[in-house]
């Protein structure tokens, strides 16, 4: 049998098997088998055996021969008073060079005290850690020394002989991250950033702190459940004060925050808000900000903290609390817990900066903290979405970002944000009811809104919506609200979406479709020009760069014409099979073309015959129509008849590409009309797959603006070829079909079928303000729609024609 003596002092055992190792098996007395397994433990741990028996004797004398603490988690209480003890070995070690060089004696009176709040500043250097045990009530400061100086079955243990300060125990946790900051300040205290969390509170009070040692002692059993008031010790707005803990400072242990951020702007949010949930409640103090989430589980109740002071002062803190004797709840030591969250969160999630702490993370925070509640509430949208991170320190998790373990559902990392990060908070708890998040998890949250771009930045840059793809700036002019033209991806020029054969291969490109034998300005060139070939040996373009005036009249009145003679039908019209309704083909017209010189020509890039590749010249304006057609486009100054405008750009689909994505599309969405490449069907029979448009919803220029208007419009759109003869794909250019004044809309006519109820996108309800509206439903509820009308005046003729036309655009 074991004598007493040799059961309840494990040093007495080590010695004793240390010294008569090979009679161990001849005692009559074993060593006790928990003494050898903690040894074993620690040796797995690179820890010799001559380390750990003296702390482990102090623990066990601590911990009232408690033997479960120590045992707890593979021996975390033991490892980490060693790793503390050998620190302050080191410590103790420099603090005496440092002494025998400057020849000074340390002072007493520098000492914390913390049990008399002697000096305020003590606060830097104590963590104050507790856990309610069943028996015992202890409280860790983060007061280091020499674990050895602790003296079995004092209730307080007070090192001043050495300099040690009186701790106090409690096994209430609860760390304020301000103690951290003290503590990293240890470790880091050439960061700037940091001098006003500890050191200039320091100097204030004129005190020098010294490393203490870690102090472990005895509380008389505390047995009430340990409870969080905010209060308001005037510096911050809301303080969290653990009942249990009567003999730990306030102002110790809220004196300086982890990262106390000096605000650029002051705060504008005040709030007074209470909002408690099952679990966690928010508060907010209207002398400034205050977020406070707890979390109430049966086990556990933990608390995080961000207070704020008026002067935009952040602070943070995490406390949890073990209200149910849970022998697994013990006291980790601060640098535990950082060098554990740091490891496991950050090394984890790979972060790649190799030099990033716990402590940068949360200084950060507070910044962010600062930012987003200094932000005016009409900055941040209603319908923004919430980022939450989740923080398990004391669960040991390791997501630092990652709620979907949080039983908050895979990838949901997103909540509905309120106007500030305080209210994000309330709707968390809301969110954790419905999903019941497991008591256990009880880890802080963090709300980072997400704030709707088009609120803070607007989508494009409104001093030039083309981003310097063009030649000219084009302006964005709002003048009736405040609203921006939602975003797209501005293009100069076409592009392949993804299936779309265009070829632009220069053998493609033979003679008779190049004027290779041209030179310098084919417009002043005596010889005929190959690139005429298209408009009748004379080329469209006057020197001016605009159109000729014969070659623009023919081409209006064959649009509004609609010659049977140029209407090509298709037997499998691939527009038709595209729409719900299968029907016959409606006709396509054969257009006349407008053919420019390009790479294979003789002439120079400023010939004449070059107009629409140029792109635009024109001084353009985006503007917000006031009669509710959206955004328009409009001219700043006056263009003849004729004038090059721009080009329809946008991704080239084919017939098929569009038509998926329209059954794709939910119906709110807003498209802009994709205008299909028919000009030349007629030339071969028209494969899906040959069949093209251009779509300039999700990528396109300014033409995307260009509003309807039915018959009168003062654009009309004309082919272009310009890289490849193959007609499937040419360039769509619009030119000014009269004279148009000065801050004039442009407009041309979609071609629109407002009739036409299978249709993939339906017509809108058309504001065009023409005389001639086809859009405008008839007394007869029927809606007029002109296909064909050869001038104004031939209107009435055609009242009754309601012929629908695939002209301008397809769709
Ligand atoms: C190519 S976009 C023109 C630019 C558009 N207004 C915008 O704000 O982006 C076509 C859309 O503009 C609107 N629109 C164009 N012409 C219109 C008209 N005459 N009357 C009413 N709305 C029109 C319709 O919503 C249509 O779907």
């Amino acid at each position: 049998m074991n004598t007493k003596e040799e059961i309840e002092d494990p040093q007495h055992h080590l010695i004793k098997a240390k010294l008569l190792p090979s009679s161990r098996s001849a005692m009559t007395t074993t060593p006790n088998p928990r003494v050898v397994k903690a040894i074993d433990a620690m040796k797995d741990l690179g820890i010799p055996e001559v380390t750990t028996k003296p702390v482990l004797k102090n623990l066990y004398k601590v911990f009232n021969k408690k033997w479960e603490f120590i045992e707890a988690e593979n021996y975390r209480v033991l490892a980490d008073a060693i790793f503390e003890y050998q620190d302050d070995q080191v410590d103790e070690a420099k603090k005496r060079k440092d002494t025998q060089r400057s020849g000074d004696v340390e002072p007493q009176s520098k000492r914390l005290n913390l049990m008399q709040n002697e000096d305020r500043t003590a606060g830097c250097s104590q963590l104050v850690f507790g856990s309610k045990l069943n028996e015992h009530n202890l409280t860790q400061t983060f007061a280091r020394g020499n674990i050895d100086e602790l003296k079995p079955g004092s209730h307080s243990i007070h090192s001043n002989e050495r300099g040690k300060d009186k701790v106090n125990a409690s096994w209430l946790q609860s760390y304020s991250m301000q103690d951290i900051a003290c503590a990293s300040n240890d470790r880091k205290r050439d960061k700037e950033k940091q001098t006003f969390s500890c050191r200039n509170a320091l100097r204030e009070n004129e005190a020098i702190p010294k490393r203490v040692s870690i102090g472990l002692s005895f509380k008389e059993p505390k047995v009430e459940r340990s409870e969080v008031t905010i209060c308001n010790d005037g510096r911050y707005n809301a303080v969290t004060r653990h009942q249990c803990e009567p003999f730990i400072s306030d102002e110790c242990q809220f004196e300086k925050p982890i990262a106390m951020v000096r605000p650029l702007i002051r705060y504008h949010a005040k709030e007074d808000r209470e909002d408690g949930g099952d679990g966690t409640s928010v508060t907010g103090h209207n002398t400034g900000l205050c977020v406070k989430i707890e979390n109430k589980s049966e086990s556990c109740f933990s608390n995080f903290e961000i207070t704020s002071t008026p002067s935009g002062e952040v602070k943070i803190s995490l406390s949890c609390i073990s209200s149910t004797g849970r022998p697994d709840i013990r006291m980790p030591s601060l640098d535990a817990v950082l060098k554990l969250a740091g490891d496991r969160c950050l090394k984890t999630h790979k972060i790649i900066n190799p030099s990033i702490s716990l402590i940068d993370l949360m200084e950060e925070l507070c910044q962010h903290f600062l930012r987003l509640s200094t932000i005016p509430t009409s900055a941040v949208n209603m319908d923004s979405r919430a980022l939450i991170v989740y923080q398990g320190i004391h669960e040991g998790r390791d997501h630092m970002a990652d709620s979907s373990s949080n039983g908050w559902g895979n990838g949901q990392h997103f909540m509905q944000a309120e106007r500030k990060s305080l209210e994000c908070n309330g709707g968390r708890s809301k969110r954790k009811d419905q999903d019941g998040l497991n008591s256990s998890t009880s880890g802080s949250l963090m709300v980072v809104p997400h704030f709707n771009l088009d609120s803070v930045r607007p989508p494009h840059d409104l001093e030039d919506i083309g981003k310097g793809e063009e030649k000219v700036k084009i302006l964005v002019v709002n003048e009736i609200n405040d609203m921006h033209p939602p975003f797209f991806h501005y293009i100069a020029q076409n592009n392949v979406y993804q299936d779309a054969h265009v070829n632009f291969s220069l053998a493609r490109i033979g003679d008779e479709d190049s004027c290779s034998n041209c030179f310098g300005d084919c417009l002043s060139s005596p010889i005929i020009c190959a690139c005429t070939r298209e408009t009748g040996g004379e080329f469209a373009y006057t020197a001016d760069g605009n159109l000729k005036g014969r070659f623009l009249d023919e081409y209006i009145t064959m649009i509004r014409n609609l010659p049977n003679d140029r209407l090509y039908y298709c037997e499998d019209c691939p527009l038709e099979r595209s729409k719900s309704g299968n029907e016959k083909c409606k006709g396509h017209l054969v257009r006349k073309f407008i053919k420019e010189c390009w790479t294979k020509c003789g002439c120079n890039k400023i010939c004449g015959n070059r107009v629409v590749q140029r792109g635009i010249t024109q001084d353009l304006q985006v503007f917000l129509t006031p009669e509710g057609k959206g955004w328009g486009l409009r001219t700043v100054k006056s263009l003849p008849k004729g004038a090059f405008v721009c080009e329809y750009v946008g991704e080239i689909l084919t017939n098929i590409e569009l038509y998926q994505r329209n059954e794709k599309s939910t119906g709110n969405e807003k498209h802009t009309y994709p205008v299909l490449l028919d000009a030349d069907w007629s030339s071969e029979g028209i494969l899906d797959e040959e069949a093209l448009c251009l779509d300039a919803t999700t990528y396109g220029n300014v033409a995307r603006f260009i509003n309807h208007r039915c018959y009168d419009a003062n654009l009309v759109e004309i082919p272009v070829e310009i890289e490849t003869p193959d007609h499937h794909y040419y360039h769509v250019a619009f030119f000014t079909s009269r004279p148009v004044g000065a801050m004039e809309e442009l407009t041309w006519d979609y071609g629109l079928d407002f009739l036409d109820v299978n249709h993939p996108i339906k017509a809108f309800r058309c504001r065009c303000g023409s005389i001639y509206c086809r859009g405008m439903p008839l007394a007869n509820g029927w809606f007029l729609s002109l296909g064909a009308l050869t001038d104004v005046q031939g209107l009435d003729e055609c009242f009754d024609a309601r012929v629908a036309t695939n002209f301008g655009t397809g769709y």
